[in-house]
């Protein structure tokens, strides 16, 4: 049985559940279950806390889970990233009270730094050898400057929303980029956990790509296939009509439409997109 961790609460669990579905694992089906035994599968999927993941999987308890790069380095826990999830996506950032930001690093030597993730930003101010005292608070961390127990905070930004709504403004270099990622123990390779990565590996690809379907004369089949390279080649089919082939590719989601318009212009004609369920790539 490979144990992973998925996140009970918060704004992965959602998108984590979800994709795991996808990879054709159990779903929660309530949302207080803790722990839930997928035998179909071989695997046991344990609901826990974001922030807990990393240190379950570090400790050897569990194989493998889904959390994210800020908490599992915050975490210090002994896990490492196996695959990006493509989701969860955040900046980690020092944000300070409009018009009293500090000009550069050095400038946050003696100030009360607020944070949910104090193992982050301790290690971030050693490594630069600056000297300031961390907050460690819970969340809600945008309030604390108004509240005087802190000068500057760090903490995630998405939209940048709360902070604006807080009349603070970020500055220097963002501390980190995360997203949720699949984190796995260290060292031997659990049982199963090659299948449970190409499975979410999976996924991610047929998100991430359509298949392209179209006929072409074979005097530009050459011109036409630049344009549709494919993972590693195109299908070319041939057609009752010699003159043409048909021909299969798969192209980035997020380009088919640039694509179709220099197929069309090439001279592809009939060309279709179709989605894909799944795949193993
Ligand atoms: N807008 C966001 N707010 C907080 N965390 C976010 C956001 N977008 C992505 N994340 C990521 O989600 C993870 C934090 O999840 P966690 O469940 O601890 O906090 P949360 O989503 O703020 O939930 P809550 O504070 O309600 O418990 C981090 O990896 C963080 O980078
Ligand atoms: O840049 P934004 O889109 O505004 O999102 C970032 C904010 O969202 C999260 O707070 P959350 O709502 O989880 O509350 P919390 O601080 O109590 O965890 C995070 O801690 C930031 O405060
Ligand atoms: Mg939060």
């Amino acid at each position: 049985m490979l144990r992973i961790a998925v996140p009970n609460k918060g704004s992965l669990s959602e998108p984590a559940i979800e994709l795991l579905r996808e990879a054709g694992y159990a779903g929660r089906r309530t949302g207080r279950e803790l722990v839930l035994h997928d035998r179909a599968n071989s695997v046991e999927l344990y609901f826990l806390r974001p922030r807990d993941i990393a240190v379950y999987v570090g400790s050897g308890r569990l194989d493998a889970g889904i959390t994210g790069r800020d908490l599992l380095l915050d975490s210090g826990a002994d896990a490492e990233e196996a695959l990006t999830l493509g989701f969860g996506a955040s900046t980690f950032r020092f944000a300070a009270p409009t018009g009293q930001v500090p000009d550069d690093v050095a400038g946050l030597a003696g100030r009360r730094v607020a944070t949910s993730y104090d193992g982050l930003v301790r290690t971030w101010l050693a490594d630069r050898g600056v000297d300031a005292p961390v907050v460690r608070l819970d969340g809600a961390v945008e309030i604390s400057v108004a509240l005087g127990v802190a000068d500057v905070i760090a903490d995630v930004v998405e939209t940048g929303s709360t902070l604006r709504a807080a009349g603070l403004e970020v500055f220097g270099e963002p501390i980190l980029e995360s997203e949720a990622v699949l984190v796995r123990r260290r060292g031997e390779v659990p049982a199963g956990l090659e299948t449970l990565v190409r499975r979410v590996q999976g996924v991610l690809v047929a998100r991430d790509y359509v298949m392209v379907d179209y006929d072409v004369h074979v005097d530009l089949l050459d011109e036409a296939s630049a344009v549709t390279p494919g993972l590693e080649s195109p299908t070319v089919s041939p057609l009752r009509d010699a003159s043409f082939v048909a021909v299969r590719s798969m192209v980035r989601r997020a380009e088919v439409n640039a694509v179709m318009d220099r197929l069309y212009e090439v001279g592809a004609r009939a060309i279709l997109v179709t989605t894909i369920h799944a795949c193993r790539i």
